[in-house]
């Protein structure tokens, strides 16, 4: 099963003994792996049948049926008042009730600023592993983070991709401020337009259950304090049949942004089957609830698993960026959505304390992070 080891693996490891770090901590990324010459999904990650994705996942070019498409918010009016600005704060609360995961079009971002940043991320993933490996880390918590599936030290079977990352943590610190001069504009430029979306579809959601002002410090616009943004990149892949670019989770924060690139590759389990996201157009950015705000809703918005598949030809690149409150807030179901008939379905839960069990329990390597909240 294991590829032949090429030119470009020797000139790596070559490479990585200048990289001024213990060599036992560093993981080869998957990229290297692939342009060494890879014939067949390496044993490592090969996933155990029943999380294999089915065949009928892999034909890309069939488009789903039309009830199984995500709904599509256009986001025009929500900087409008009045009616039309109701409408679309009601379109998102049912999209993320009876679906959880939604496209939105007319968002403010340019396609062109998309367009920037995939060129300068293609190029920072084009550099010699040398560049790439000193902002190596295997921590999710560093400002700039140069990456490869999600936690190889407490995986059996590692994902098909390696991503760079960033964390603005107020107070603590920005990555973004950091990040490698041949990408930095283009993040910064990305994330100031992703940062406005975020702010006003938060707002929307909790408006569009009328519980807003439990939630005065976190959903004012633009002060939604934490966020990561990850740059995954799926290379191309011998057997996509064998392996996932990310196995089925649901995200740990608040709400996710996701530029999800117009290579397919990005599932939803909805009703309990597994259905592609296929974008609308090349700017359409997909947004998703995610774990806290499941457990403020008592459960009826839902963070839904998901998960990538691979495909045969072409790169893959989505960009993620990932909101979450601050570490000292406590989440808990909201007052107005628990009653007799709607017991709270989760328990009180400080974020820092779910993102230290989430990111050091070994029996989450499936990520079934909302375990840990539930009652
Ligand atoms: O690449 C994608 O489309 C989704 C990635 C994802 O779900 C994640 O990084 O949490
Ligand atoms: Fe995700």
């Amino acid at each position: 099963m294991e590829g032949k080891r090429g030119v470009a693996d020797l000139q790596q490891e070559k490479e990585l003994a200048q990289v001024p770090m213990s060599r036992s901590s560093i993981v080869q990324g998957i990229k290297e792996l692939v342009d060494g010459g890879l014939h067949a999904v390496p044993p490592l990650y090969v996933r155990p049948p029943d999380e294999r994705p089915e065949s009928s996942s892999l034909l890309s070019n069939v488009q789903p049926l039309p009830q199984y498409q995500i709904p599509i918010v256009d986001l025009t009016a929500l900087d409008s008042t009045g009616a039309a600005r109701v409408q679309v704060m009601q379109e998102i609360g049912r999209a993320c009730e009876d679906w959880g995961f939604f496209q939105v079009v007319n968002h403010g971002v340019e396609l062109a600023v998309i367009q920037q940043l995939q060129e300068a991320a293609f190029k920072f993933f084009d550099q010699p592993a040398q560049e790439r490996m000193r902002f190596y880390t295997q921590s999710i918590g560093e400002p700039i983070m140069y990456r490869t599936s999600f936690n190889p030290a407490m995986e059996n079977v590692r994902e098909w991709r390696d991503s760079l990352g960033f964390n603005r943590i107020p107070g603590v610190c920005d990555g973004f401020q950091d990040a490698p001069e041949l990408c930095k504009k283009e993040v910064q430029q990305y994330m100031k337009g992703v940062d406005a979306i975020a702010g006003k579809v938060f707002k929307a959601i909790f408006e569009s259950l009328g519980v807003e002002k439990y939630l005065e410090n976190e959903v004012q616009a633009g002060t939604i304090p934490r966020v990561r943004m990850s740059i995954n990149y799926y290379p191309p892949c011998p057997e996509p049949s064998l392996t996932l670019g990310v196995s089925a989770h649901s995200d740990v924060g608040t709400l996710t942004v996701l530029h999800p690139d117009v290579v397919p590759g990005l599932e939803i389990k909805h009703e309990g089957t597994w259905i592609p996201v296929i974008p609308t157009d090349p700017s359409a950015l997909v947004i998703n609830v995610a774990d806290q705000i499941e457990i403020w809703t008592n459960g009826k918005y839902k963070s839904i698993e998901h998960r990538v598949v691979t495909n045969t030809n072409k790169p893959r690149m989505s960009i993620a960026c990932f909101y979450g409150p601050s570490d000292d807030t406590v989440v808990a179901p909201l007052p107005t959505l628990v009653d007799e008939s709607h017991p709270p379905c989760y328990k009180p839960t400080k974020f820092e304390d779910y993102l230290k069990n989430f990111f050091s329990n070994k029996l989450l390597a499936n990520r079934g992070t909302l375990d840990l909240a539930r009652l």
